[in-house]
Order: C-alpha cells, then structure tokens, then sequence
C-alpha cells in the first residue's frame, strides 16, 4: 500500500511513500498529511470471519489486508501491548446505557484515555523501525490532555526515540497534567507551554514543515517525527475499533449482519472521526458518524454550514479540555477524500491566510452524507453526567457531550455506538460538580466518587498523587524550539 498527499506533491518529494516513511516522517508536500491510495474492503465475509476473533487476530488481519510494509513478528509485537489492557481480550468493552445504545469504552490501557489504543502499537512499531534503521529520532506530541501520556507512556526508556511533548499550562485536566510532569525517563521531555493547545499544536506542525529545523536536527544525527494523529501510523490503529464494535454489537445480538448503526465520536483533532469513516467507506455498515463538541464548536459549523472561521472566535477553556481545539488536523484528510487535493490545498491555504474557508454547497451536502454535528456546553454536560449517574452509569465530560448527539441528530431509529474516550477518573472534580458534590481538588473528588458510586479508581491514577514531579518547564510559544535543542 502507497500513500500520497493531500495537497499534492511538490516535485521534491516523492509522489508516494511506503507506510513506513509515511510514519517516520509525517510531513507531506506544501504542509499536507499523508493518506492511503485505497484502503481494504470490509465485507461480510471479512466479518463474518472475525465474528469470535480476539481483538489482536481482528487487528493483524485488518493490518495485513491494508498491506503495510511492517513485518509481521513486529505487528504482533505491537498488538500483544493490547495485554496490558484491563482485559486483554477485549480491549474495548461496550455497555448499554439504553437499549439501543453502547458506550465503546476505549479507555482501559494504561493512560485511560482512547490515545493508547493507537499509540501503545503505534509506538512500538515506529520505535523497532527506528531501531532495524539505526536511526534517532526526535517525535514532537501536541497535546490537550490525552495524546501527550499516552505517547510519554508509549516511547518511555525506548532506543533511538526522544520525546518532546508539548502541553498547554492551565489547559488540561490536573491528573492529566500529572500524568505527563511526573513521567520519568530519560529519553522524555515534558514542556508546558504560556498559551492554548493550538499554539502548540501550530508549533508542531511548523517545525514539521520546517527544512531548516530538519537540517538542525540532522547536525546532531535526529530526524524528526510525531506522535499526534497527524501521523497516519495513529490513524490506522483507529480505524480498528470501529470494526470491534460493530462485532461486539452484532456478539450482543443488538444487531445482524450488514445492519446499519450510527456512531457518536466527540471530536477534537478529528482523528478517531476519520477512523469512523474509513471504516465506513471501506465497508463497515454505518449509517452516519455524529460529531459531537463543546463550545469550542468550530467542526458543528463545518458540518452543519461549511464553514470553517477561526476570526470571530477565542478558544475556551472547558471541562472537556481534550477537545479545546479550533485548528483540527484530520478535516484535511475528510476533504481530501471527497474534493480531491488541488481543492484541499486552495481551502487548507484559505484557512491559513484568511482564517476561514467555505464550502460550495454541493460540497456540504457531500460532506452531510456521512457526518451530521451537535455540541453541548458545560452545563448540558454536567446535566447528561448526572442523568446516567443515576442510571448507574458514570462518564466523563467528552463523552457527555455525545448524549445530545445521540438525542437529536438520529434520523433513523437505529442502534447506536457513543465512543467514550477518556476514563471519569481523569476529570473527577467536574464528575463530582455534576453530582451534586463540588469539591476543591481530585483527591477528594475520587474519593467522594468511588465512595457515592459503583465505580472504583485504577491504581495507575491513585499513584499519580505520590510521585515526584520531575518535568517543571513552562515557557512561551517562542521558546519551545530551544527548549527541544537543550534537551536533545
Ligand atoms: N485531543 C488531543 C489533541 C491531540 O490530538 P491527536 O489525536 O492529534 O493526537 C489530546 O487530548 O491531546
């Protein structure tokens, strides 16, 4: 399989590239990303035959059908860290919250939030490529919470690997803060950043773009990668738990084959989205993917007009911090697919030089086809948290946002799949507001939770709270470049 770019090619790089160069060096012609010429059928057949599959069987498959150049001893390698899950054979547990409604809960690996899913694999591969190349490389990571331990808690101690991940100060979760500043490893390096997770993100996406940065880099023998879903090798592992679910749905006798359900994924950088709708256009029986968003509601728009405005807008801070995001990466690839790349281009150049794009309306009703959009605030959440509460249920704020999603944009009365991304223990204060509880910090507030509730807290998280801090560096937008260089 050959991947190309979605703003075309620019005579100086290769017209296409193998999966592997793809993930080591993410950085597509005129700043674009990289994308799958084709990508496989799911068929009936295909699911029929993983019916009773174990979650890494369902994955090598889908893998080995993709025809990625990675050998196999080193795909199974990747997928066997599905181990370390809470249940290693299902990866992916689904609960019924309504009777035509599951929540995927993709938060059981060992940084409770979705990103393990893909990079506890994902890291695993790009390090041993690494390695068999006797290659060193820096992998930046931008993060609102969740990207940034997953990718620490992936690369940690590896061999020719250094981390460098980038956190807004003030714009994540406290146990997701301490998750990445107590992170200890020599080849980590943990900066927050005086500003808001695009400002690290746009750092991210500079430096990758950036030939002079390269050519720094490769003084000291490093090239450069990335860990966020910018990097394809993200987005394939993404795709995989679609297929999961619709099995597990289909296991649970909620549905029959070929019988259609939505999805509802809260959507940020739009990674786990796409996952959706490749799996969709690869075969997968789905009727649309619901997007769902806080207040920083910047994809509802594109969805629901075309548009797409950073002007008349600030980003804000919310309780479901993962999602703060106005320049979400993976809409390139959506628009890629459906307009082509001389298109995606002109609109991806019309969003850096004025801000904003629109699309023809034949366009939107192109992009209508499979994604429909809502967004709640704070409050609404807060609400929908403990409205489930009280059906025995806890989730976190990002999944709350889906409830209304799921309330209002169905068309048709079909079974559906919410995806859960991170685990209620990494936003407890906001859990224990909605239940009535506010308290001061996250201690009491698990606390408070576990003892009022039927839910417990993993030790993975109670331990966060005894470690030492080793990672203290905050710094402005304009130092993170040196900030890297020191620690390499
Ligand atoms: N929501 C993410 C932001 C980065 O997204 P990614 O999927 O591109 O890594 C986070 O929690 O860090």
């Amino acid at each position: 399989m050959q991947f190309i770019e979605t703003r075309g090619n620019d005579g100086i790089k290769p017209s296409s590239v193998t999966f592997s160069e793809a993930i080591l060096s993410p950085s597509a012609s005129f700043g674009g990303l990289y994308v799958p010429v084709q990508l496989p059928t799911i068929d009936t057949a295909f699911l029929e035959k993983h019916l009773n599959s174990h979650y890494k069987t369902l994955a090598l498959d889908f893998l080995t059908t993709f025809g990625i150049d990675i050998e196999e001893d080193v795909l199974q390698a990747a997928l066997d860290r599905y181990d370390g899950f809470d249940d290693p054979k299902n990866p992916v547990p689904l609960s019924e919250i309504e009777e035509d409604c599951c929540v995927a809960e993709l938060y059981h690996g060992p940084t409770r939030a979705f990103k393990d899913m893909a990079l506890q694999p994902f890291g695993y591969i790009l390090a041993k490529l690494a390695q068999k190349r006797d290659e060193n490389y820096l992998i930046m990571a931008a993060t609102s919470g969740d990207t940034g331990p997953a990718t620490l808690e992936t690369f940690k101690n590896q061999d020719n690997v250094k981390v460098a991940c980038l956190y807004p100060d003030g714009g994540t979760s406290d146990v997701q803060r301490l998750q990445m500043v107590t992170e200890d490893a020599p080849n980590l390096k943990v900066i927050g950043v005086k500003g808001n997770f695009d400002d690290t993100q746009q750092t991210l996406k500079e430096l990758l773009a950036s030939e002079d940065f390269k050519a720094e880099l490769q003084t000291r023998n490093i090239k450069l990668s990335a860990a966020n879903s910018v990097n394809f090798g993200r987005i394939i592992f993404q795709v995989i738990y679609h297929i999961h679910s619709y099995l597990e749905m289909m296991r649970s006798g909620k549905i029959s084959m070929g019988e259609k359900i939505y999805l509802v994924v809260p959507s940020g950088n739009f990674g786990n989205a796409l996952g959706g709708y490749y799996a969709k256009k690869a075969g997968l029986p789905i009727e649309k993917i619901l997007i769902s968003s806080n207040v920083n509601n910047i994809l509802t728009d594109w969805i629901n007009k075309g548009e797409y405005d950073l002007n008349d807008r600030e980003l804000v801070l919310t309780e479901s911090p993962a999602m703060d995001i106005l320049k979400s990466s993976n809409i390139e690839r959506i628009m890629f697919d459906k307009f082509g790349a001389a298109r995606t281009r002109e609109l991806m150049e019309n969003l850096a030089s004025e801000g904003r794009f629109k699309l023809a309306a034949e366009e939107l009703a192109k992009l209508q086809e499979d994604f429909a959009a809502s967004y709640s605030d704070d409050t609404e959440c807060e609400k929908e948290i403990a409205k489930y509460a009280q059906k025995g249920y806890i989730m976190d704020p990002h999944t709350a946002t889906c409830m209304k999603a799921y309330e209002t944009l169905r068309e048709k009365a079909l079974p559906t799949v919410i995806y859960s991304t991170a685990e209620w223990t990494k936003f407890s204060p906001t859990v224990a507001k909605s239940l009535g509880h506010p308290v001061d910090g996250d201690i009491e507030a698990l606390q408070w939770v576990t003892e009022n509730t039927n839910v417990s807290v993993p030790p993975m998280i109670h331990a966060l709270f005894h470690k030492p801090i080793v990672h203290t560096v905050v710094v402005e937008k304009d130092a993170i470049k040196g900030e890297m260089l020191n620690f390499l």
